[in-house]
């Protein structure tokens, strides 16, 4: 089903997987009437070319961003306030400027200075990706029913967070808004953590696979292979995600360590009851998700922890 155009023209600063996705789903939604993107070296920009999902493909984000009525940054966390400065000087006067970034506290710290009053910044994350990257990577329906989450600033215009809600809703997302730090804290457990778990047991897996000749791969189903695909993440997106992310991760790897710790001594000491009971609850967590239908990266997934209580509960 198309809907009336919600933008004029929409400038995306990155053509990989989120981008990509974003280009296919508003294109499909007939969300916007010109699609603008930067893509930096002459070949990736013909293969967007080629794809034919944008009006036009051009090779600077300065360019991208004339007369743009929405911006969004669809780059490494780690170089978007660069792109800030780059294009703060060429952005049209009451345009809505937003991004993708997998964290959110850091992305404001480094846009929010270059950005010149009378543009709207609204710094947005859609929970939804693969591990996979590039132009060819993004798929239309990637943000059907999963979450966007929006961190406006205090005394951002009502009216701009409403229409990108309105843009991140019509490519199919659950929109909600929260602070930017509350926003790194749950994403530092639900996201950061697992991935820097199978960044480190695929590692670990890898290197016994020497002593064991290979059976790591040849043995590789159900659980391992799963931590296989997140562990094929793009490596430029997740170094920056750690090092813009640090205070919550290390907080949140503090917290997970002593809890491995407790099921590390039940095991020593053969405690089937604290594992029995431990794996009980974790698999009614699983289970309330799927039966809520929020299997979907729902926010405030896990067990209650001080720092994760909104504010007022
Ligand atoms: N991959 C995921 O699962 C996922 C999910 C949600 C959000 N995000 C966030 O989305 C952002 C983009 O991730 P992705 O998965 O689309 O990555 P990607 O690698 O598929 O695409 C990023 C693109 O940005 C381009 N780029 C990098 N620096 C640039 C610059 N200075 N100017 C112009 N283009 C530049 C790269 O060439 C690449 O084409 C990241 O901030 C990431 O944290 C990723
Ligand atoms: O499913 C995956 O491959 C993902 O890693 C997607 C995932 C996630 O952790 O849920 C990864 C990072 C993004 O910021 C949002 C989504």
């Amino acid at each position: 089903m198309t809907t009336a155009p919600l933008f004029k023209r929409v400038a995306l600063i990155g053509f990989g997987l989120i981008g990509g996705s974003i280009a296919r789903g508003a294109r499909v939604q007939g969300l916007v009437s010109e699609i603008v993107t930067t893509a930096r070296s002459e070949k990736t920009r013909a293969r967007v070319a080629e794809l034919g999902l944008v009006d036009r493909v051009v090779a600077t984000n300065r360019e991208a961003v004339e007369d743009a009525d929405l911006v969004i940054l669809c780059i490494p966390v780690g170089a978007c306030g660069p792109v800030a400065a780059e294009i703060a000087a060429h952005l049209k006067p009451g345009a809505i400027i937003s991004d993708v970034g997998s964290v959110k506290g850091a992305v404001v710290r480094d846009m929010a200075p270059h950005l010149p009053n009378g543009v709207h910044f609204i710094p947005a994350h859609p929970v939804a990706g693969t591990e996979n990257s590039g132009p060819d990577s993004g798929f239309a329906e990637l943000f059907i029913n999963r979450w966007c989450i929006l961190t406006p600033p205090d005394g951002t215009d009502p009216e701009a967070t409403a229409q990108l809600r309105a843009f991140w809703a019509a490519l199919g997302a659950k929109v909600e808004i929260m602070t930017p730090d509350h926003h790194d804290l749950v994403l530092a457990i639900t996201s950061h953590l697992p991935h820097l778990i199978a960044y480190t047991i695929v590692g670990t897996a890898d290197e016994l696979a020497q002593v064991t000749e290979s059976e790591v791969i040849k043995f590789s189903a159900g659980g391992f292979r799963d931590f296989t695909r997140i562990a094929a993440s793009d490596p430029t997106m997740w170094r920056d995600v750690f090092l813009a992310n640090k205070d919550a991760v290390l907080e949140m790897l503090g917290t997970f360590t002593e809890d491995l710790s407790k099921l590390t001594r039940a095991i020593r000491r053969g405690d089937g009851e604290a594992l029995f009971d431990h794996f009980t609850r974790t698999r009614a967590i699983r289970r309330g998700i799927v039966e809520t239908g929020q299997d979907s990266a729902a926010p405030d997934f896990g067990r209650p922890h001080a720092n994760l209580a909104k504010k007022g509960e």
